[in-house]
């Protein structure tokens, strides 16, 4: 029986799969087809030359081995590269790969190098070693590491996360981890403690930190350029990708099914996705499910406003470091009074050492209750859950237990609804965490509380009242 391209390959299979793992052979081996035997040269089809470095990396010798077994000494291989387009064109294309592509490689002396854009096919990847790995800077900021990024109630778990992260990237079910939480409350900071913590560790590792602002520039760019394909391999060789703002895809449809292939084939891979955001994945708007799906696979690790104690802790930890003393009233007066956001906090500080330096005068409790207006001013739009309760139980005379309490009783869910409804409104803060401070409620109470108190101002006149009424108080 004389042979063919498909009973070679399938022999060479057969060989194959006994000796790698099982999920291995199903993602770089199933796909492959064997489309012609030409002597001892048989050609394969890979879907994209990711795919061919990748088998030529990993499993060159592996490959050699069974076509050696199958064919004898004289076998060669052939790639032939053939793109299934997802990105735009309908039709499939086989790419050829120009000769730059191959000088790159640490070349033998006979390396059989195809012409520049003369054939589609990369010939004898028996003498071709590996593709060289690529250096990338990984931008990430080394000043945010763990050692800076103080614990406390309030991130201790999504730091603790990132350290088990750091630890073993891609080999923890944090797998993407999402950091999510308001303005200035860490995300960004942790998410290069824990990029910078993982080059620390496993400096090996490729690893990016990247914002999604600038995701979104890049990849219209590469549209831009007819470079698509270039750009997703460029993520897909990444081990440890850290995206920031990821809601800032929201609305980009080309961007998210972009990111959808590269996270998918990083996620396959077993390599580490880190993801921050302002909003836990059920509050993102305009973000196709598939990819909002992909987000829940891991751990959503929420940062909330850091309490008393940890705000003391961040402004003594920037005064050390700085190397500046203040007295502690001063320090308890700026952490009682700048609560929700810790680049506000930070900012005060500065600002208060630059006037007492540039005056010559000292730090004193007046000077810091000046600073702090401007913040405080700044802040005020800003109302705190905890006030919106306060001011809501008063207008109903009820305590703020009463209204986060289990009761059915009509008027005690009515304001348990306007509380949940104002905060929705006045803060940023998400459903999940809305519900969870309005008497451990889950998201999709607060949802509906928010659809009634909209229905009933529209129907209901005395209700309406009771919206302008809390309003007004609210805006003051
Ligand atoms: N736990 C912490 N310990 C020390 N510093 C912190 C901590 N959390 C935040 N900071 C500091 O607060 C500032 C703001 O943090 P960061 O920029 O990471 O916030 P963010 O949540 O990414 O903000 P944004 O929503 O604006 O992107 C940074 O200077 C950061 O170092």
């Amino acid at each position: 029986m004389s042979n063919t391209a498909a009973t070679v390959w399938n022999n060479c299979l057969a060989f194959i799969e006994d000796n790698i793992t099982s999920q291995a052979y199903k993602t770089w081996f199933e796909p492959i087809k064997a489309v012609k035997l030409t002597d001892s040269a048989l050609s394969i089809q890979v879907p994209s030359k990711f795919f061919y470095e990748w088998l030529e990396e990993h499993y060159v010798k592996l490959l050699k081995v069974a076509l050696t077994k199958e064919l004898g000494a004289t076998a060669k291989l052939v790639y032939v590269i053939r793109m299934e387009n997802t990105y735009g064109n309908k039709q499939p294309f086989t790419e050829r790969i120009p000769s730059s592509n191959r000088s790159n490689t640490q070349a033998s002396q006979n390396v059989d190098v195809p012409l520049k854009n003369k054939s589609p096919e990369l010939k004898n990847p028996f003498v071709i070693p590996g593709i060289r790995n690529v250096k990338i800077e990984s931008q990430l900021n080394p000043n945010y590491n763990f050692d800076s990024f103080l614990e406390g109630e309030s991130n201790r778990l999504a730091r603790s996360a990132g350290i088990a992260v750091a630890n073993k990237p891609g080999g923890t079910s944090f797998n993407p981890l999402l950091v999510f939480g308001g303005v200035g409350l860490g995300k960004t900071h942790l998410a290069h403690a824990i990029g910078v913590d993982i080059k620390d560790k496993y400096p090996e590792k490729t690893v990016l930190y990247i914002s999604a602002e600038k995701f979104v520039q890049q990849y219209s760019e590469s549209v831009q350029k007819n470079n698509r394909n270039d750009f997703i391999h460029f993520y897909q060789v990444i081990d440890v990708l850290i995206v920031d703002d990821i809601q800032l895809l929201s609305g980009k449809a080309g961007t998210q099914d972009v990111f959808f292939h590269i996270f998918n084939h990083l996620h396959q891979n077993g390599r580490q996705v880190i993801l921050t955001s302002d909003k836990a994945p059920v509050d993102m708007i305009d973000i196709e499910q598939r990819l909002l799906s992909r987000f829940k696979w891991g751990l959503s690790a929420e940062l909330n406003h850091p309490d008393y104690e940890t705000r003391v802790a961040i402004i003594k930890n920037k005064l050390y470091r700085d190397g500046v003393e203040m007295p502690d009233d001063i320090v308890e007066f700026l952490a009682n009074n700048i609560k929700t956001n810790i680049r506000e906090l930070e900012g005060a500080i500065i600002s208060l050492i630059a006037h007492s330096s540039f005056n010559k005068k000292e730090i004193t409790i007046e000077l810091a209750k000046k600073i702090v207006d401007n913040y405080v001013k700044h802040t005020k739009r800003e109302v705190s859950i905890d006030y919106i309760q306060k001011v809501v139980s008063d207008y109903f005379q009820m305590d703020v237990e009463t209204l986060q309490s289990k009761t059915r009783k009509r008027h005690i869910v009515q304001a348990r609804q306007l509380a949940m409804f104002f905060a929705k409104k006045f803060t940023k803060a998400s459903l999940a965490s809305i519900g969870s401070q309005i008497g451990q409620r889950d998201h999709a109470t607060v949802l509906h509380a928010c659809k009634t108190v909209d229905n009933l101002s529209s129907t209901d006149k005395q209700f309406r009242k009771y919206v302008e009424d809390l309003q007004k108080k609210l805006t003051i």
